[in-house]
């Protein structure tokens, strides 16, 4: 495995799925093992997923792509991402070779510190309350810690306590909210179920302390200590596409993010087309998506109107792209040293550590925005993405094997990529060309 890998791999796309496991192989040193998971012959057995999971029938498979040309910090990485939408791997390819061209991503990502609530009720006087808590500290500290010593000898552990006293909702109970959060360093893992014991082991001390009931003890999916950020610099003539100047392509891109900004329709779009990469990226890595996805949108929404993750302008002509949200992701724990996918997608990743793999992530995101704007902007997504999506319609008529791409080129052709008309394209078909078309000679 060498350190000066290139993720620039120009016409990857254009080669077929076993010249693309030798040229993996050949970069990465993954052995055969590694190619019958890619492949899907050595997947996740049925008896491995009974004991993930509850009730489990059976296993589940998406397509796995490879998001190329990658550049963050000067080191070059190839992203496995897991996913069923046609154009998301080839919009973060394509915007990442941009990118690179202008130097690359810059990103940084904070310490994985994650905070546990726990809900305090009955407690009485607020103010005492509180008082009475932050006495305590190094004894909440202390038992917290005892939970998990090893995350402490790690450097880790809990660090801190805060009291939150918060006005009560609508109701028929008037009592402020009182929530202590316990501020807890997970190093290398997201942290759910650490945060979760610390913040049971807690709560009859802190029942003691106040004599108030505790009701909910888990750790907040807001993990806005734990942010992730990547930017990128690209001069505006690089832009320059579709018969259009660079200054008309940043223009666009510009005016993208002045909307996601004012309005929150836009910004929900905006934000899934971020959360494309992230997501696609987070399930081929094994991370709990769904906590990647809860913090975002909360994250979106902080100063009371959900906003784009992602901003655009442009300034001493270069178009400036940022993102930043929370990420709180793992390089052990939950399902990431036990599923044999995950194992994969990590050696190809090769990141050390779980705040590199939050700066790849907040970059795949940047970059799977810049591609959707720089579209929307312009010529629009359709042109791109339709032509992607043209092989599923073609697959969906009811065109199989090597006609898939022809019958998808046609839809392209015609500029009608919908069932109907591949369907109408099949039949028109010769009835030797329509039985190798829909799989059905024999
Ligand atoms: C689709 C492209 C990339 C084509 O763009 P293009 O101009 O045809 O690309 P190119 O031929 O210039 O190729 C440049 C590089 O892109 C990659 N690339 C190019 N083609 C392929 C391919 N077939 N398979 C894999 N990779 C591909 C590849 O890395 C290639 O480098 P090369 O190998 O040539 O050195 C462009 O039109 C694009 O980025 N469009 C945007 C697509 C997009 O954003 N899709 C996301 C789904 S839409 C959505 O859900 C989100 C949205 C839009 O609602 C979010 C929002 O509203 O903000
Ligand atoms: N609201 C949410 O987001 C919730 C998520 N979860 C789930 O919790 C799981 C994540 O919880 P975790 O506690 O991260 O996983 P986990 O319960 O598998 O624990 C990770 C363990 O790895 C060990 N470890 C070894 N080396 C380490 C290192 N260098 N740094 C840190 N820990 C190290 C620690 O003992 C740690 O307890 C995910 O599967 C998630 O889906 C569970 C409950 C709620």
């Amino acid at each position: 495995m060498s350190e000066s890998l290139t993720s620039r791999l120009s016409g990857f796309h254009k080669l077929s799925m076993v010249e693309r496991h030798e040229k993996l192989s050949q970069m990465l040193g993954l052995d055969e093992m590694d190619l019958a998971q890619l492949q899907g012959i050595s997947a996740l057995q049925p008896g491995l997923a009974n004991k993930m999971i509850e009730n489990a029938v059976g296993t589940f498979s998406l397509p796995l792509g490879l998001g190329l040309n990658l550049q963050i910090n000067g080191r070059d990485y190839l992203v496995p991402m897991a996913v069923e939408e046609p154009s998301v791997v080839a919009a973060v390819s394509f915007a990442s070779k941009i990118v690179r061209e202008a130097g690359g991503f810059s990103a940084e990502a904070d310490d994985p510190i994650m905070i546990g609530q726990v809900q305090l009720t009955r407690y009485g006087d607020p103010t005492e309350a509180t008082k009475r808590i932050v006495a305590a500290k190094e004894a909440l500290l202390a038992l917290a810690n005892s939970f998990h010593p090893s995350m402490v000898k790690r450097g880790g552990g809990c660090k801190d306590i805060e009291v939150r006293v918060l006005p009560a909702p609508e109701g028929p109970r008037g009592e402020p909210l009182l929530v202590v959060h316990l501020i807890i360093d997970t190093q290398e893992a997201m942290g759910a179920n650490l945060i979760n014991t610390m913040a049971e082991g807690v709560a009859p001390l802190l029942e003691q302390l106040t004599g108030g009931k505790v009701f909910l003890r888990i750790l907040s999916n807001l993990a806005d200590r734990r942010l992730a950020r990547a930017t990128c610099r690209i001069p505006v003539e690089m832009l320059a596409d579709f018969d259009m100047p660079g200054e008309s392509i940043a223009e666009g891109i510009y005016q993208a993010s002045r909307f996601a900004l004012a309005d929150p329709y836009r910004a929900a779009t905006h934000n899934k087309g971020i959360m494309n990469g992230i997501d696609s990226a987070a399930i081929a890595a094994g991370q709990d998506w769904r906590a990647i996805e809860a913090g975002a949108h909360a994250f979106a929404c902080r100063d009371g109107q959900y906003r784009p993750l992602s901003t655009w302008h442009v300034e001493d002509g270069h178009l400036i792209g940022r993102i930043e949200l929370p990420m709180a992701l793992g390089m052990v724990g939950g399902p990431i040293k036990i599923h044999p996918g995950v194992q994969v997608a990590m050696k190809i990743l090769r990141v050390e550590s779980a705040r590199e793999l939050s700066m790849v992530f907040a970059a795949v995101g940047l970059a799977q925005n810049f591609a959707a704007v720089r579209a929307l902007g312009s010529v629009g997504i359709q042109k791109g993405h339709m032509a992607m999506h043209a092989r599923c319609v073609a697959v969906t008529a009811g065109a199989r094997g090597d006609w898939v791409e022809k019958i998808a080129e046609l839809l392209v052709t015609a500029g009608h990529v919908k069932v109907e008309k591949a369907r109408e394209i099949i039949d028109s078909l010769s009835e030797q060309d329509f039985r190798a078309a829909t799989g059905t000679d024999g």
